[in-house]
């Protein structure tokens, strides 16, 4: 068993989803997204503490959500950022001292299994950072000016989180962004601009990040198949 803290982000304000709030109090089969996605690391033993990285303004009502869940005192609530990045970073600050092995995940991302967890931390525990990723399936075209390029597909892989790394790396790897005040889109990126190889885990085409108005009805279906046992 690799012991692991998890970070999870969910100080976003969902914009592009457009409902009004933020995006992680969308109900999904009748629970709000942020129960989907904690419950996921709350089930798995090998998961310590969960750093839920929250908008202060939305603590009373999350602290409501959790008020039934036996697993509640497995939180830590962290205030976030203005930026993903920054939100990851204050989490990163508050589990400083209590980890070997951390995880940083979308609160958007409510499909993650567990065996997916256990992969990752085993990797990140060998070689210092993992991420989840899938190959993208669509051909990929970049564009220059007037002219386009064909990207080869069978090197492009989709980023996904959870991303897990040893602390002093990832701590290092944020440091080093925030001097130069370079803002990426996920954090292994930051990894990478270390100089340090990130490895892959081969996820799921299921650990769909919930973005678009489209994509709730892509996770309700998730879900109904899920509850019927299919995969
Ligand atoms: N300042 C921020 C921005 C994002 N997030 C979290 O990072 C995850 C991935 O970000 P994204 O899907 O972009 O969420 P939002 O920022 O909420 O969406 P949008 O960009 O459409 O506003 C989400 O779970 C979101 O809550 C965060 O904790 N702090
Ligand atoms: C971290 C991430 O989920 C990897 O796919 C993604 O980059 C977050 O993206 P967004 O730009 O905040 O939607």
């Amino acid at each position: 068993m690799i012991q692991y803290n998890a970070i999870v982000l969910a100080a976003g304000q969902g914009k592009r989803m457009n409902v009004g709030k933020n995006k992680q109090f969308i109900h999904l089969s009748g629970q709000p997204l942020i129960i989907h996605t904690l419950a996921r690391f709350a089930e798995d033993e090998w998961c310590q503490t969960i750093y839920l990285v929250i908008n202060p303004a939305e603590k009373d009502d999350i602290t409501t959500l959790l008020h039934s869940f036996d697993w509640k005192d497995r939180i830590v609530f962290v205030n976030g950022g203005e930026e993903r990045q920054d939100s990851g970073y204050k989490g990163l600050q508050a589990v400083e001292g209590e980890t070997d092995i951390v995880m940083i995940h979308d609160g958007a991302r409510p499909f993650i299994e567990t065996s997916y967890l256990h992969q990752l931390a085993e990797k990140a525990d060998y070689t210092g950072a993992a991420l989840l990723a899938v190959p993208v399936t669509d051909t990929i075209k970049q564009k220059q000016n007037t002219s386009l390029t064909t990207l080869d597909r069978q090197a492009l892989w989709a980023a996904q989180t959870p991303q897990a790394f040893k602390y002093s790396i990832i701590k290092r790897a944020h440091d080093m962004a925030r001097h130069e005040q370079y803002i990426g889109t996920d954090d292994s990126e930051l990894v990478e601009r270390l100089g340090q190889s990130v490895d892959i885990v081969h996820g799921s085409y299921q650990n769909v990040k919930l973005t678009t108005p489209e994509d709730i009805a892509r996770a309700e279906a998730i879900l109904n198949k899920t509850d019927k046992g299919e995969r």
